[in-house]
């Protein structure tokens, strides 16, 4: 599943788990090389130096970089949890930390091809692509902005609180927080800049490697039909087996409030006003 933060990749990496037939899309190989972390708040802020901005967002943790025996264990340890029994195995990849990831294989095979031929001796086999995109991206900016400062990266209802995954998440580094998010104009057209140069990416690389994903979700028509649009993404996949009963359901909550709807309209204005 080839993605950008926030454009809804866990309802549909959450849904194709839940049907047992389509490999458990986790997201295993979210680390940048240098520090061996998952993005953390100034990862997504690089070359920015507005101190205002920078004030509301963490220092850096320093890690340690990935080495080949590392991403190896990785790799290992994703192929064998996130296979099901049918043999698919699944995992989602955003374009952040693509070049990252390709880099840990690249060490551990020493393998210089291009890209797509890096990604089929790390998975080895035939890979099937889907692109997940959200239109709105002031929304999905906004959404990225709020997660960044709370920490809060899903909703998976009342059974368990707003928050990441569980403990059996290796690469989960940062805690969820109360603290109330603060709107800022800067860093939301910076985040939507980000996620559509990401987005955009994706689309690119997918026609310099010759692929055309089995199917690109947009958000805005997933939530209203999760169920017809995954059963047609099983088909299109070549997944026949049966998928389990309710799988369908969604298990994933929607997240943005009113505050996410009123700093999306008082950033539209300010863009209209000039920024
Ligand atoms: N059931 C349901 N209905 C509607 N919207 C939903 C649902 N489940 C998840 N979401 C929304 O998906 C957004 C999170 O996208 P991702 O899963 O790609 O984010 S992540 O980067 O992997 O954390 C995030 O968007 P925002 O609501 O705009 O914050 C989630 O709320
Ligand atoms: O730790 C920061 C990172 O967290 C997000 O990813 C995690 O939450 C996602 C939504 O629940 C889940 O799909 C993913 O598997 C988790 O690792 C976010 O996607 C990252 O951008 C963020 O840096």
């Amino acid at each position: 599943m080839a993605a950008t933060p926030r454009s809804g990749s866990t309802l549909l990496c959450e849904t194709l788990r839940a049907s047992g037939v389509a490999g458990r899309p986790e997201e295993p190989f979210q680390r940048l090389r240098d520090s061996g972390l998952s993005h953390q708040p100034r990862d997504y802020f690089r070359g920015v130096d507005d101190p205002e901005l920078l004030a509301l967002l963490p220092e850096r943790r320093p890690g340690a970089p990935i080495d080949a025996d590392d991403a190896r264990e990785r790799l290992t340890r994703a192929l064998a949890e996130d296979t099901t029994a049918n043999g698919v195995f699944a995992t989602k990849l955003m374009w952040g930390y693509l070049p990252d990831f390709l880099a840990g294989i690249r060490a551990i095979t020493g393998d210089d091809g291009d890209d797509l031929a890096t990604l089929r001796s790390a998975f080895g086999r035939d890979l099937r692509f889907v692109q997940v995109r959200r239109r709105d991206k002031v929304a999905q900016a906004v959404s990225l902005w709020r997660a960044i400062q709370t920490q809060q990266w899903r909703d998976e209802g009342s059974t368990r609180p707003a928050r990441v995954p569980g403990p059996d998440s290796a690469f989960r580094d940062a805690a969820p927080t109360e603290a109330e998010p603060v709107y800022h104009h800067g860093a939301i057209a910076h985040l939507r800049d980000l996620l559509a140069a990401g987005e955009a990416a994706w689309t690119a690389w997918f026609a310099d490697h010759g692929i055309a994903p089995v199917r690109v979700v947009v958000y805005e028509q997933l939530v209203p039909a999760l169920g017809p649009t995954v059963r047609e993404l099983l088909g299109e996949l070549g997944i026949d087996d049966p998928p389990a009963e309710g799988f369908d359901r969604p298990r994933m909550q929607r997240q943005s409030n009113g505050t996410s709807a009123a700093w999306r309209e008082r950033f539209l204005a300010e863009e209209a006003a000039g920024g």
